[in-house]
Parts: structure tokens; C-alpha cells; sequence
């Protein structure tokens, strides 16, 4: 089947197109590093008429989104407007919070999620948070502990090396590591656990990666290692990033989701999305108006 173009989604009736401010004046088109996906990739994942409530509460109102391979997707909009509720949907996760419920569908390479044992889907769509969170235990166990999660738990160390190196090196965090395995990982700075858990993460070798605020407990260079990470690993990805930081979704995204209280109001290539908004909602917000 021949990938799907990319096009947009304006949900509601189209707006007159607006002209957008730019971006609080911070981002001019050339801090973006690298050019943007060529949108080829094949569909990783989909969600169908999502809904999620908590009791009485819509978090998440009717939303079909795309994800694709070799991209990065960013889930922005103002506070509250269901982001983290519909990354943690997409592997599950979210039915752990008491009262939640889903209506609508969720599609892994066209297999319905709920058809997947739950902890071999967590590995095919792995999550980093906003806080870093690594074990308390070694930086080779750290990324050790997702190879043994896998059945290898009595495999010995030696066995293990290769993989964690390589999802270490994955990760950029292999040469800063390398002489130091051993060392506990919370002694390690901000950035560089985040870094480990992202390598943990790889070391599941999911098909998608999911990015909750990655980025806003660190400091600006922690944040540009990672968002070249980001950049680096969309190659053999998807990526669902949710971010506050529209400089960052600027940078780094190939495609953005626009949510305002639930619903998907603009969908669409980045630079449309944050040039040409269609939606008076999304220029607004990409203007800075609110969040
Ligand atoms: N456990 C919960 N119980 C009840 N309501 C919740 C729960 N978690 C989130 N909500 C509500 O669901 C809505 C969406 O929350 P969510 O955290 O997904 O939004 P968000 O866009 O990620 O917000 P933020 O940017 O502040 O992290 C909000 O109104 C929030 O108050």
C-alpha cells in the first residue's frame, strides 16, 4: 500500500486562515536543525473516535489521529486539554488510573491494542516521564533490567553487555557511561538519567516511543542532547512527544495535534500547523495567547 500523504485535519467548520504572530518571536524557521520527515513512512499507530472520561469527566472527546514511522508527532494545547491522557492511552496505561474509561479504538500496525497481552505491549510502545525515573540500581541495570523483563533473567552479564551498549549508544549516553557501569544511577545528573531512561526504554526495542514533557525537568543543554536524541531515533521510530514548550515542538516535530478541552482542533504538517493554522483556536495558541 503506498504511504498515506500527509494531510491536515481541522476539526469544526474552517476558519478563515489567520495569520499567526510568531512564535513569542523565539522561533525563526532557521533554528529548526533538521529537515522535516518526507512523510513516507508507514502507519505505526491510529486511534478511532477516542474517548476517555474519568467518572464524569471527558478528558479525551472523540480523537482519530495518525501515528507514523520515522516521525515525530507533538501533542500540544493549553493545560488540562487531555494530552498526557491520550499519549498514556495509546499503550494502556491510562486504564490504571481508577474511574477511567475508553470508548473508541486503538490500533498498533492495524491490531486492535486490546487484543495484545499488556506487557508485551508496553514493550512495543514504551514511555519516558516527565521526571526521570530511574531504578534505584546500577546503570547497566537499569537498561539490564528491560533485556531481563524479557525472559533473559538468568542470562548472565556478559550476554547482556552487547545489548546494553547498544542501547546506551542509542541513547548518547554511551561515552559518558562507558567506564562507570557500576556507578548507581541516581547519582547521575538530571539529563543523563533522563538519557538512561530513555535507553531502559530502547532496550524493549518498541516500534513506538512515547515522550511525556521529557524535557521540563531538565536544563537547556540536557534539553538540546535530548531533542537531537529525539531526532536521532525517529529514523527507526515513531515518536509521540507531549510538550508545553512550542519552541521545542517547533524543532523538533513532524507533525503536530492541537488539542483544546479534549478534542483535536488542527492536525497537521508542523510548519503549517505553526505557520498557517487554520483554526482561530490554534493561532491563538501558537501565538501564545493561551497556555
Ligand atoms: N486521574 C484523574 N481523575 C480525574 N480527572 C483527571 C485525572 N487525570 C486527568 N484528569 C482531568 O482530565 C483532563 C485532561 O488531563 P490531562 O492531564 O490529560 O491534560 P494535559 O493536557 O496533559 O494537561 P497538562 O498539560 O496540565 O499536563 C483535565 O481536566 C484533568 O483535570
Amino acid at each position: 500500500m503506498p504511504p498515506p500523504p500527509i494531510r491536515r485535519i481541522v476539526v469544526d467548520a474552517p476558519h478563515q486562515p489567520v495569520e499567526a504572530p510568531p512564535l513569542n518571536g523565539h522561533v525563526p524557521a532557521a533554528k529548526r536543525a533538521r529537515p522535516r520527515s518526507s512523510g513516507q513512512g508507514p502507519q505505526r499507530m491510529r486511534t478511532e473516535a477516542l474517548t476517555i472520561a474519568y467518572g464524569e469527566k471527558v478528558a479525551v472527546n472523540n480523537v482519530s489521529l495518525p501515528v507514523f514511522q520515522g516521525e515525530v508527532l507533538a501533542l500540544i494545547g493549553p493545560s488540562g486539554c487531555g494530552k498526557t491522557t491520550l499519549l498514556r492511552s495509546l499503550n494502556r496505561l491510562v486504564e490504571l488510573t481508577p474511574g477511567a474509561a475508553r470508548g473508541g479504538k486503538i490500533a498498533l500496525d492495524d491490531a486492535d491494542v486490546d487484543g495484545i497481552e499488556v506487557t508485551t505491549l508496553r514493550r512495543q510502545i514504551s514511555m519516558v516521564f516527565q521526571q526521570p525515573n530511574p531504578f534505584p540500581m546500577s546503570i547497566f541495570d537499569n537498561v539490564a533490567y528491560a533485556l531481563r523483563e524479557q525472559g533473559s533473567r538468568r542470562v548472565k552479564r556478559a550476554a547482556l553487555e552487547a545489548p546494553v551498549r547498544e542501547a546506551l549508544t542509542r541513547a548518547g549516553l554511551w561515552d559518558e557511561v562507558k567506564d562507570d557501569l557500576d556507578r548507581p544511577a541516581l547519582r547521575m545528573s538530571g539529563g543523563q538519567q533522563q538519557r538512561l531512561c530513555i535507553a531502559r526504554a530502547l532496550a524493549a526495542r518498541p516500534e513506538v516511543l512515547l515522550l511525556d514533557e521529557p524535557c521540563s525537568a531538565l536544563d537547556p543543554r540536557s534539553t538540546t542532547i535530548i531533542e537531537e536524541l529525539i531526532l536521532d531515533l525517529r529514523e527507526e521510530l515513531a515518536v509521540v512527544i507531549v510538550t508545553h514548550n512550542l519552541q521545542q515542538a517547533y524543532r523538533i516535530a513532524d507533525r503536530v495535534a492541537f488539542m483544546f478541552l479534549g478534542e483535536l482542533v488542527e492536525y497537521g504538517p508542523a510548519e503549517e500547523v505553526f505557520e498557517r493554522p487554520q483554526h482561530t483556536r490554534t493561532a491563538d495558541y501558537v501565538g501564545g495567547v493561551f497556555g
